[in-house]
Parts: C-alpha cells; structure tokens; sequence
C-alpha cells in the first residue's frame, strides 16, 4: 500500500499505492511508517520523496474508515514523524493533494508540484476541518487571510495559485517525482528547523480578530447552520493565538465534536450518494457496468428559450458540437444573441478561446440529418412535443436519440409518436440549465439501455449530476415538490405567513424557503399546468373558488395571486413585494397578511399558531414519505437517488443528507408517528396518509438507509 524503493545514492522513494485516489487507509498510512522507519535506518539514504501511484498524490484519509473503527497509525503522529524526521523529506505532487494528502506534504519539508496538479482541504465539505495539523501547518505559511479561505471553502487551487501562496516551493512542467529529487539534491544538508512549519511562532497579526469576525460571519451567512465552516475558523484562529502545540489541542477538540456529529454523516453520506448516482440500474437488469454508450459528437438543441439556452452553453462548454434550432427567424436571433454572449462572457472568464466555431443556428429541421442526438427543449406543452418528435422523424437518422427536456410529462406518450420508441428518454435539466448540477434522464417503459447510458453518459461529460429515473408525473424531484409545496399552502391556510414558513425552512438549511422560490420561478407556470390539468376550469367559482378538487383538499391561494396579475419577481409581487418587477430583493407585503386573513375568514377557518418545528414536519416528511412510495413504485433505484436529487435540484442542506437521510436520522419510527399524526388531523390530504414501506421498515426494525434497497428489492419481490 506504500511502496519504498531506493533511487539514486542517498534518495528513498515512497510511492503511496491505492487506486484510484491512493487515499490514506490504515494500510497506507501502515506502509509509509514503515517506509519512513525502512529509510531513516538507511545511513545512504539522505532524503525521501513520497509521490502517489498513476501520477495522482493522495485525495486524503479514506472517506469509508471514518463509518467504522479506525485502526492502523494515526495520521497526525504520523505526520509529525516525517516532520519531526531528521532526513529531508520531500512531496512530489501529481494529480491531486487533497485533505490528509496535503496535510502529509505539508508535513514534508519541500513540495513541489506538476502544473496540471490541484491542491486543498476539502474537509470543510465532510463536516470535517483539517484535523492532521492542516489549520495550523497552512497559516503558518500563508497567513491567516488566505488559510480561513481556503479552509472554509475547501476550495481546489491549480499548482500555480499554490506557488504564489507559497503551499508549494516548486512547480514543474514535467514529473514532479525527477524535479522533487533535484531539489533534493540541491538542499540535503541544509538546517531543517526553518522548513519545519510546526516549529513556526503563531501568526499573530493586530487584526487578526477583525480578520476572523469577518471570516466568522460569512460562512454563518453562506453555511446555512453547518457547524465545520465555524469550527474551521476557530481552529485557524487558533494558529493566530497559540503556540503550534496549543493549536494542535485546540484542532483537535473542535474535530472531536464534529467527528461525531450527525452533519459529518450526512455530509460523508451526500459524497458517496452523489457517485453512486452514476452507477445507475434499470428495473429490468440493465446497469452502468453492463450496457455500452455509443460516441456522442453533434448534438441539434430544439428551441433556445430559457431551458434551450443553459443546454446549448453546457455541451458546447463540454466540445460537443451543437446545432440549435429555433422555429421563427426574430427567436433565432435573439436565442444566437443570448448563446453567444453567455458562451463568450464564460471563455473570456476562464482565460480560454471562444468555443463559437462548435455553434450552428438553423431554422430548418433538415439540418439536423446528421446530429447523433437531439435534445427537445420548445415550450412545456404535450401537443408542441409531439410535433416536433414526428417532424424529427421524419429527417434524423435512424439511430439517432431523442431526448425531451420535460420537467413532467408523459415520456411514454412523447415516445409513442416516434418511429424509435427505444431511443427515447427524458432529459429533465433544471433552471439555468448551464449553472445547475442536477440531470434527470427519465427512462420510459420502452427506452433502450443504450439510449439511457447514452444520456447518462452525455450528462457526465457536461459535468452534470445525471440520476437515472423512472416515467411518472414529475419524474422523482417535482413528483415530491408537490407535496411539498401542497402542505406549505395549506400551512398558510391554518395561520402561518409566507416568510414564517420561509423563515423555518432557511434555519433547517434550505437555500431558499418555498415561497421565495415559488416567486423566483414564476407563479404563472403552475397556474398553467394546473389549467392544463384541469384543476382550474371554468366550473370553478373565482370569487369562492372551491377547497375540494378532484376528490381532495384543495388549497386555491396561488390561483388567486395570479388572478391579481402576482406572478412572483418579474411582476414585482407574488408571495412577497419587491421593489420593481425583476428585482430580487423579497419583503414582506402588508397586503398579503390581509389577503390571507380575509380568506381564512371567507372559508370560516380559525387560524392556529403554526411552530417551525411543526413547518420541517409537514414539509420534510412528507418529502421522505412521497419519496418512499416513488421507492415502493421503482421509480428511482435507491434513497440516495432521491436524496442527490434534492441536494443538487432543490436546494436541500446538504449538512441534512436529503430527505430520505434525514428521515433515516431522525428514526423512521418517528416520521411514521407524525404522518399518523398529521394524517389523523388532515384525513382530506391523502398524501399524508404513511407509505407501505415506511411502514414496512418500521416493523422491519427501521434499518440503516444502506439496507433499504433489500428491503425495497423484497418488497418487490412480494408483488
Ligand atoms: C480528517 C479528514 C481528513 C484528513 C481527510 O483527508 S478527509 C478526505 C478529504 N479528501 C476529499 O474530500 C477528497 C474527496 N475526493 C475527491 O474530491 C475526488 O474523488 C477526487 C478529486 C480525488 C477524484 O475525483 P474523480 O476523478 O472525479 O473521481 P471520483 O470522485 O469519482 O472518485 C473515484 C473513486 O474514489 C473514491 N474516493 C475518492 N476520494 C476518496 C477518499 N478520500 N476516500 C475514499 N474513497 C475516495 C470515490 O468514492 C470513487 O469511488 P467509486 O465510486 O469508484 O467506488
């Protein structure tokens, strides 16, 4: 797991060895105190480089060790030893040095880095903080400011910005390990004390406590109640203060109270979810490790509206050739318009050449003859879709892909109008489609493996996280949002206010409370899709419009916001006034609390006094208990499927795991009690009603989140 081999005269060679990131398990960290101890009884060996296996230095402690018992040496003795060590040590980093990667070059007297490698501690986003003496090894070197940033963000830096921030002393075009050698040569003998960061005084400076209230108070703004980002401060505000061996206790302590803390596990949760995501499985067998993605190389992109916009950048962004179609020459325009510019403003931005040449505006559908795949991005509207899916069809080539970026409809019913049903599937991408992470491929009952691992595949290499999921109204993500969004308003109808709901969900940790994101996306778009469905037709009163639709309470607030032309910020007031329509700033609108108060007296309900504990419940749970059934229903292959999605589409904290985690933590017990609970209260809401298999786990003795795809697998086996 450490490789030791003897170079040139007086150089040992300690090669960390364990694909693919050569993570610093207890073997490794077992194979370099045994190589260290091999070198420093070596009188010929003068100095040691470590380097990783494939090129690739380390990218940390192993994530996994940290759910069991940890064995084998501890990495901050370990650390210390090389050190402390009286022969000169030295870190040739390649790939990556991440966590305990960089902690350990740290620790090393010299590193030198190859230009392409990255660097940084991204413990912060573990719930962790650099607990092998990174918060007090890197403001020694680099100061106070630039460590609290790095730390707290866990940002990756290129070898450059590391050079310039003096983390590294080297870097090189080249290999890292040969150059790392030559600077050993050219410094073995020299006094060691001085590279020796842990014998540094405190970094104190007159304004370090300004520098840390200000650090202090902005990862409380953006933490959104994660405890790591404090605790990192108040370690690196140790450094500034204390003596290394102090700061050392100080470190120490406040990673003891993390270590054990439930935003830890979530957090270390969110990482693995968030690849176990691109190992998807289809109901039928078919899995990522089984079934081929053919070669994506020209895309045609229907439509450049909002969505058709944010897909064009991402794949032209990724190297795809793309062709994007628009139906009138004024849309064309202004679509070639806005691609152009975003496409530029991010080249000019990354300090590389502008990708236009990739970029063709057509009109006609005959130039999309010989893309390999096409993603439908026109107008939510079933009839438009089905179209436009026969008018490709009638020009792509026969094995050409059809994708519909739809955020719910019927993939099926779209696929049916095709000539290549099997070569169909969803592509549900989420507002503004270059910015957000989350992909939702929908697979439809007829959908090929190869189409789904063609998505899949396409999804990756726009960096996007792809979830692969079954065909349902609203596929996983708003399938559960509407229920959601279903208990905030009739939370709003028993008494609370938009923001007092807001308010609960922003100190559970979302991004954004439900009514301000309502607002952000448009009122409008859920009064049409609900017109569409009909839910609001011209049988429905619009002065008393009916609480009962459909045989189920209905709750009709957002219908008559609209009616009042409150379509949320592009009209300056839904939810919440602001100051001019576009405007982002959410305030509270006087008219709104007398809107809501006339119709709790128009339909003669008292109001209560709504607690936000009493808000998370109905919102939260009701997430788990909507997610469970699309786990009964095989619409999404595990708990940890919903939950990225909720982490990278809907703005969940990600200190909280995601719904199903959460669920999981709180005790499943627990959630069931209180669906009972509100259900009982509410027998008109029939979602409330708890899930066959929240049920079924419970009286199964409510297992670990990572046993819950047998339970579900037995479940289905029983049907
Ligand atoms: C106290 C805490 C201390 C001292 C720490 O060091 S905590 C760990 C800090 N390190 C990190 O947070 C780095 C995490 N890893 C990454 O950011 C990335 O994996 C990477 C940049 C190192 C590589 O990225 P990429 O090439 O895209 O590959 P994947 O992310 O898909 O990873 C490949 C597989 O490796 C597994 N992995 C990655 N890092 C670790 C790790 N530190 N410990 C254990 N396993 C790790 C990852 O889960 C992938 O596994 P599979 O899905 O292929 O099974």
């Amino acid at each position: 797991m450490a490789r030791y081999t003897r170079l040139t005269e007086p150089i040992a060679l300690i090669t960390l060895n364990n694909p693919p990131v050569n993570a610093l398990s207890s073997a490794v960290r077992s194979g370099i105190v045994d190589s260290v101890s091999q070198a420093l009884k070596d009188d010929q060996v003068k100095a040691v480089v470590f380097c990783g296996e494939n090129r690739m230095f380390s990218g940390g402690a192993d994530i996994k060790e940290f759910s069991g018992s940890m064995s084998g040496p501890p990495l901050v003795r370990m650390i210390h030893s090389i050190e402390a060590s009286e022969k000169l040590m030295v870190a040739a980093i390649e790939g990556v040095a991440l966590g305990g990667g960089l902690e350990l070059a740290l620790g090393c007297h010299y590193r030198v880095a190859n230009t392409k490698a990255r660097l940084g501690l991204p413990e912060v986003t573990l719930g962790f903080l650099p607990g092998a003496g990174g918060t007090q090894r890197l403001p020694r070197l680099t100061g106070i400011t630039a460590a609290l940033e790095l730390i707290t963000t866990g940002r990756q830096i290129s070898a450059q910005e590391a050079l310039q921030l003096g983390i590294v002393d080297q870097v090189t075009e080249g290999n890292a390990v040969q150059a790392a050698m030559e600077l050993a040569l050219s410094v073995i003998g020299q006094p060691l004390n001085p590279r020796r960061l842990s014998l540094r005084p405190p970094v104190w400076s007159a304004d370090v406590d300004s520098v840390c209230e200000v650090a202090l108070a902005r990862v409380k703004q953006h933490s959104r109640g994660a405890m790591a980002p404090v605790a990192c401060v108040q370690a690196v505000r140790a450094a500034a203060m204390l003596p290394y061996s102090k700061g050392m206790e100080k470190e120490r302590q406040l990673m003891d109270t993390l270590f054990r803390s439930s935003q830890a596990r979530a957090l270390q949760y969110a990482f693995f979810a968030q690849r176990n995501a691109g190992k998807w499985s289809l109901p039928n067998g078919a899995r990522w490790n089984n079934t081929k993605a053919r070669d994506v190389q020209r895309v045609g992109v229907i439509g450049l509206g909002t969505m058709g916009r944010g897909i064009a950048v991402s794949l032209v962004k990724a190297g795809l050739s793309v062709v994007a179609l628009e139906s009138d020459a004024k849309q064309l325009e202004s679509g070639k318009k806005a691609v152009t510019a975003m496409l530029q403003r991010d080249a000019q931005r990354r300090g590389v050449g502008s990708p236009l040449h990739l970029l063709t505006f057509a009109l006609s559908f005959h130039q999309l003859k010989d893309v390999d795949l096409v993603i439908e991005a026109v107008f939510e509207d079933m009839n438009l879709k089905k179209r436009v899916f026969s008018d490709l069809c009638k020009v792509l080539r026969a094995g050409t892909l059809i994708c519909t970026n739809t955020s719910g409809l019927n993939v099926d019913e779209l696929a049916k109008v095709t000539d290549r049903q099997h070569l169909v599937v969803g592509m549900h991408f989420f507002a503004p489609a270059h910015v957000m992470k989350l992909l939702e491929v929908v697979y439809g009952s007829r959908s090929s493996p190869e189409a789904v691992a063609v998505a899949m595949a396409l999804g990756k290499r726009i960096q996007k996280v792809c979830v692969a999921v079954g065909n349902c109204p609203g596929f996983v993500g708003n399938r559960m949002l509407k229920l959601y969004m279903d208990q905030s308003l009739y939370l709003l109808e028993e008494g609370a206010t938009p923001e007092q709901v807001d308010q609960a969900l922003e100190e559970f940790g979302f991004a954004m409370g439900i009514f301000k994101v309502a607002d952000l996306s448009g009122l409008d778009v859920g009064w049409r899709v609900r017109k569409a469905s009909g839910l609001i037709g011209p049988d429905i009163d619009p002065v008393n419009p009916s609480r009962w639709r459909l045989g189920q309470r209905y709750c009709p607030l957002p219908d008559m916001l609209c009616q009042q032309g409150r379509f949320g910020q592009k009209t300056g007031r839904g939810w919440y006034l602001y100051n001019s329509p576009g405007s982002k700033e959410a305030k509270p609108d006087p008219e709104i609390l007398n809107f809501l108060e006339d119709y709790r007296l128009k339909y003669g309900i008292t109001p209560q006094r709504i607690s936000s504990q009493e808000v998370i419940e109905r919102c939260a749970f009701s997430l788990a208990n909507e997610g469970f059934r699309i786990l009964e229903d095989g619409i999404a292959a595990g708990p940890e499927d919903i939950d990225v999605i909720y982490l990278f589409g809907y703005g969940w904290p990600r200190h909280r795991g995601g719904p199903m985690f959460y669920a999981s933590q709180v005790g499943l017990s627990v959630v069931l009690e209180k669906m009972e609970h509100y259900h009982r209260i509410h027998p008109d809401v029939p979602s409330l009603e708890p899930s066959r298999l929240l049920r079924r786990l419970v009286a199964e003795g409510s297992p670990p989140i990572q046993q819950w795809r047998n339970h579900i697998k037995n479940l289905h086996s029983q049907l």
